[in-house]
């Protein structure tokens, strides 16, 4: 793998995180004279969904893909064993779960600078005709003050005809949104949106809105609507976007576009 990297200019260095099917490894590219981070998949180890299904798909999307608060993906390269390279910008300061976790909650201004990042980026994606499907605190890397979306791995393109709706569960339980978790036909936008108030949450609270361990008990949560610590003094406005997107009927939950117009994110 190292030789093969070498012969297209990139330098292997140290591995920086691991998938279920790959392995992140830095890299210093000789051609831009700057790391990058490169995504190594073994299209022989990975199940047959995953390699048929799954990982062209996100070689499709993430190559389209050109945005600030996106991972830029710069290249893919297959070499002759079978195992594909995303040559990907790199972001150095880990992901906002850990930084919650370093952190604590974070304070209303420092949770809308990144909130309002990951807005941007997702009206980008839904714009573009693309769902993410995974949203959580993980896939949203930190590259100094700026939020980086990452991992396509579940990103679906969205049909031309917007009746055509999608049953899959993807992404983590304790971000899906309602009709998600019960698999009723759904448009994926708005199970994107659901996830992005689970974030939004994480992001004040520090901890998650819903416990996943039990999944008919989260479910009746989900419907009830979750209560925001009080200690906490969250903001009436804030409080009011929180519940927007944490809303359990899909119908009456935003769009993204619904979303950057809150004046939460606008009056700041
Ligand atoms: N561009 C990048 N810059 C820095 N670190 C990265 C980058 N891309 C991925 N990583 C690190 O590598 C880890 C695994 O990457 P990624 O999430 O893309 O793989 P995955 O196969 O989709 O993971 P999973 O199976 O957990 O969903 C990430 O959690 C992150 O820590």
């Amino acid at each position: 793998m190292e030789g093969f990297l070498l012969a297209n200019g990139y330098q292997l260095g140290r591995t920086i995180g691991e998938g279920m099917y790959s392995k992140v490894k830095e890299a210093f590219s000789q051609k831009h004279q700057k790391k990058v981070a490169i995504k190594i998949i073994d299209k022989n180890k990975g199940p047959e969904e995953f390699i048929r299904r799954f990982l062209p798909r996100e070689l499709q999307i993430i190559t389209r893909l050109n945005h600030k608060n996106i991972i830029r993906v710069h290249e893919t390269l297959e070499s002759a064993e079978g195992k594909i390279c995303l040559v990907m910008e790199l972001a150095e300061d880990g992901d906002i779960f850990d930084y919650v976790v370093r952190e604590g909650p974070l304070p209303e201004p420092s949770a809308r600078t990144l909130f309002c990042q990951l807005v941007e980026a997702i009206q980008y994606c839904h714009n573009s005709g693309v769902a993410h499907r995974d949203l959580k605190c993980e896939n949203a890397l930190l590259q100094g003050h700026t939020l980086k979306l990452t991992d396509f791995g579940f990103a679906k393109l969205l049909p031309r005809d917007s009746r055509e709706l999608s049953w899959t569960f993807c992404g983590s339980t304790a971000y899906a949104a309602p009709e998600v978790l019960q698999g009723v036909p759904h448009d994926s936008r708005k199970g994107d949106v659901w996830s992005m108030g689970v974030i939004l949450y994480v992001l004040l609270c520090a901890h998650p809105p819903f416990d996943d361990t039990d999944i008919p008990n989260m479910l009746h949560q989900q419907q009830k609507g979750v209560p925001v610590p009080r200690h906490l003094e969250i903001s009436k406005e804030c409080q009011n976007l929180l519940k927007m997107l944490l809303e359990p009927d899909m119908t009456l939950r935003p769009s993204i576009e619904g979303v950057s117009r809150h004046p939460w994110l606008t009056n700041a």
